[in-house]
């Protein structure tokens, strides 16, 4: 197959229906996609390869679009090894190409394939002339990785942007931006983001700065579409996403056994909606998966958690989202907090230093209700969800 995109630079990707995790972590209902690209000019180059095993024919399809020609360089944008996996076959069948990377990349290059011949280091901002292209390097370093960089041509505007611009989701037949239903890929889209990416916005916003300066007509992720009909919609989605700014909603997250605690956020929802908002998410902890809670944070504004009491602190999952949060460091947040006990109480306990601890503003008291939220009790939510509005609307 040959997909061009543009005259002389191939998609070589593959797309992973097979695998339920990413990273044996996050879900994957309707697949990857690992994107490579050939670049077919009077020297060759392969930008970054795809995940080891993920096709069996890749190797082929190289010497198919190459037509007894040799590879003369292997670029390496990123050395995680959903793109990284193939390096070792690429240089058995090519045993004379130049691997071209910075000095993390090779670092991390030896420690897998323990290959230390061939490598061109560039530093960032160097060029390397194709023929017709002329190709720069661009550092973006911890967009995810220590060692990630772009590599940028000059001459059609094409940005490999490794795994910044990625998401989820395979590539049905549709490689381009214009070719898909852009709404199918939007919450993958962000899922991916604030799964892989989130944790190093502040890097994401480095490296934008960085791109500002480049004109971008085709945008070549290592995962999803290729966008060359409007790539700024993405660059934009990453700038929004990056500055932590979401829509004026609320997702309302709760653990609960008994079903209490279940009721006490049905009934601060309920007070959401009655005080005009539009955007409201509930999830019960224990039945989604902490992919789609942390995605479900970075799109609304307003994060109400509640967990009940259990064993002296909260419970597990809540514990465990929580704990996360901080290692991620989503800021920007409104922060509201209830829970559910029998004794001495936990949940709420824990949840309030967890709530120092990231530094959101909590909108009010929390509410920690002992045994059946009765309709008395319940009054103690009323503060959480008209400051939560009012802010939200504010
Ligand atoms: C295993 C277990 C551990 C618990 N630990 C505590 C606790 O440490 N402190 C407390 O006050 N209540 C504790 N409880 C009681 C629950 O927090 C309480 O029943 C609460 O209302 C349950 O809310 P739910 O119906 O939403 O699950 C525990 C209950 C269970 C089953």
């Amino acid at each position: 197959m040959k997909i061009n995109v543009t005259e002389k630079i191939y998609w070589m990707g593959v797309n992973d229906r097979r695998k339920h995790l990413f990273e044996n972590i996050w879900p994957l209902p309707n697949g990857v996609s690992y994107n490579s690209y050939l670049i077919k000019d009077e020297k060759t180059a392969l930008v970054d390869t795809v995940e080891m095993g993920a096709d069996s024919g890749y190797i082929g399809w190289i010497e198919m679009l190459l037509e007894g020609r040799e590879l003369d360089y292997l670029i390496v944008n990123h050395m995680e090894l959903d793109h990284a996996g193939e390096i070792g076959a690429i240089v058995r069948r090519y045993p004379n190409v130049q691997i071209i990377g910075n000095s993390k990349t090779f670092k991390i290059l030896e420690g897998y394939y323990g290959i230390t011949d061939n490598l061109l280091e560039v530093c960032d901002g160097a060029e390397l002339e194709l023929g017709h292209h002329k190709l720069k390097f661009v550092f973006t370093p911890w967009v995810h990785w220590p060692e990630t960089m772009m590599t940028y041509d000059l001459t059609e505007k094409v940005l490999f942007s490794a795994d910044a611009f990625g998401t989820f989701g395979t590539l049905d037949g549709a490689i381009f931006d214009d070719e898909i239903d852009f709404e199918v890929y939007r919450e993958e889209m962000r899922r991916y983001y604030s799964n892989i990416v989130g944790k190093f916005s502040n890097m994401v916003q480095k490296a934008l700065a960085k791109l500002c300066e480049l004109e971008v007509k085709y945008l070549c992720p290592l995962h999803g579409p290729i966008w060359r009909n409007n790539p700024s919609r993405v660059i934009e989605l990453y700038d929004r996403w990056s500055r932590y700014q979401a829509r004026d909603g609320v997702v309302i997250i709760y653990a609960s056994m008994y079903g209490n605690n279940a009721r006490t956020a049905d009934y601060i929802a309920r007070k959401l909606a009655q005080h005009g908002i539009k955007q409201i998410k509930i999830h019960d902890v224990s039945k989604t998966h902490i992919s789609y809670l942390i995605s479900d944070i970075w799109k609304y504004r307003g994060v109400i958690l509640g967990s009940c009491a259990y064993n002296t602190n909260m419970f597990p999952l809540i514990e465990s989202l929580t704990r996360e949060l901080e290692h991620i460091g989503v800021k920007n947040k409104y922060l509201g907090l209830f829970g559910s006990y029998s004794w001495n109480g936990g949940g709420v306990r824990n949840l309030t230093a967890f709530a120092e601890a990231i530094g959101w503003e909590q909108v009010a008291p929390a509410a920690d209700i002992f045994g059946t939220p009765t309709p008395e009790k319940l009054e103690a939510c009323d503060a959480i969800a008209l400051a939560m509005a009012e802010r939200l609307k504010g």
